[in-house]
């Protein structure tokens, strides 16, 4: 299984004891909670101005930078994505959606 998310999501809880100087998850650390919500938006409406582009690049693009901010939200917030991901598998299974793909 790609383990991508929680192998950032581990980097990102790392760089609560960085300098802000030599790193950008410190700083928007330090900036605070307000700062990370407000990039969040900001990476939220770039993806939406993408996805109507039509343009994939871009569509891949931010929505790298917004789940990228959505991880450093949940760091701040005490989270890991384990969490977030073990919540869509608990829909998935409850839609059964799991046991129709197997079939196929
Ligand atoms: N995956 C990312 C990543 N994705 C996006 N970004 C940053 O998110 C910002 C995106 O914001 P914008 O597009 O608005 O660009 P910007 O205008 O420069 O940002 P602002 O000035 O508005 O804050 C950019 O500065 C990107 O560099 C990232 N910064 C870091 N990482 C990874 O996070 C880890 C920790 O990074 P550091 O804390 O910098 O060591 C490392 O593994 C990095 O590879």
């Amino acid at each position: 299984m790609n383990d991508t998310l929680e192998r950032l999501a581990t980097i990102l809880e790392e760089r609560k004891n960085a300098d802000p100087q030599h790193s950008y998850v410190a700083q928007l650390y330090q900036a605070g909670q307000d700062k990370i919500l407000k990039k969040l938006g900001e990476e939220a409406v770039e993806t939406v101005l993408a996805a109507k582009s039509r343009e994939s690049d871009a569509i891949i693009h931010e929505t790298a930078d917004l789940w990228f901010h959505s991880l450093v939200m949940l760091a701040e917030s005490g989270l890991r994505p384990e969490q977030v991901l073990r919540e869509l598998e608990r829909r998935f299974g409850l839609s059964g959606l799991e046991e129709k793909a197997n079939r196929g």
